[in-house]
């Protein structure tokens, strides 16, 4: 089943005066079914975050449309996309966005009391899922208390907490170390195999080779993809590498 359908979205920013127009997509066209791990690369500039803010309903497309099972992200009212996104959308951003004098457990959980659920809905949920990424023994420590990799994963869980359709990552392993960044991707691995659909930006070649399907923008159109298929990790990593140095050269590697 599609569970994201992004249509010949354009997206051009014009400055206040509107002297400098930039047109940030000119045309982005691509689905993602139920299931899938799909990651979305290019060079700096080519319009990955400008995406993925109209993707999380944070910015509205200039032109072209953008459906979350088979919703209109256009037709919600402006006043109702907070509740849209905490019901449909996890988010996990590089720089883990934990609030600091909140535990890690109050942190996870903070979707579920926006939305008004019951003490006891939540802790049925917090549990297993805490357990399930491994951090149930860190629940009551503060974010500062705990490593950037523990973080990272008190954020996963964050986004996952209300069961959204769709989790979105932004560059998750921009701010970790290398075992951690490598603990991520296995969790990454972990909660797509349970059925948890994942678009994540990263520049990092690694990141985006445990992903089931690699998507190259550049200059604000998606310019390649390519399917894992049967691909080991290695064999997708090869895969990405020759085509950013095709992006990058404009030409094939050898
Ligand atoms: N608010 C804005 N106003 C004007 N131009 C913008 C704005 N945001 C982004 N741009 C421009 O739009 C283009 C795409 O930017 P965007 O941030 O989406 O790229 P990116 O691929 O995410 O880059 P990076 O990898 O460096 O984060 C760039 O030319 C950028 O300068």
């Amino acid at each position: 089943m599609e569970i994201l359908k992004v249509n010949e979205v354009k997206k051009t920013y014009t400055s206040r005066f509107g002297g400098n127009r930039v047109q940030a997509l000119k045309g982005v066209t691509f689905s993602v079914q139920e299931g899938e791990y799909v990651a979305i690369m290019g060079e700096s500039g080519s319009g990955k975050t400008t995406l993925l803010n109209i993707l999380a309903a944070l910015d509205r497309p200039t032109a072209g449309e953008v459906l979350l099972s088979g919703k209109n992200l256009e037709t919600i009212p402006e006043g109702d996309l907070a509740a849209f996104r905490r019901d449909n959308l996890g988010f996990v951003f590089q720089e883990f966005n934990l609030l600091d004098t909140f535990s890690i457990e109050d942190n996870i959980l903070l979707p579920l009391v926006l939305a008004g659920k019951g003490v006891q809905q939540m802790q049925q949920t917090l549990l297993p899922l805490a357990r399930s990424l491994g951090i149930e023994d860190i629940l009551h420590k503060f974010p500062y208390e705990v490593s950037g990799g523990q973080k990272q994963r008190a954020a996963v869980a964050r986004a996952m907490i209300a069961g959204p359709k769709l989790l979105l990552a932004d560059e998750p392993t921009g701010a970790l170390d290398s075992a951690s960044s490598a603990d991520l991707l296995r969790m990454f691995e972990k909660v797509n195999g349970q059925g948890q659909t994942i678009l994540m930006v990263t520049h990092s070649v690694d990141a985006a080779s445990h992903a089931g399907r690699v998507l190259f923008i550049r200059d604000g159109v998606v310019f390649h993809q390519i399917y894992r298929g049967e691909c080991s990790d290695q064999q997708l990593y090869k895969k990405i590498s020759d085509t950013l140095t095709m992006l990058r050269t404009g030409r094939d590697a050898e």
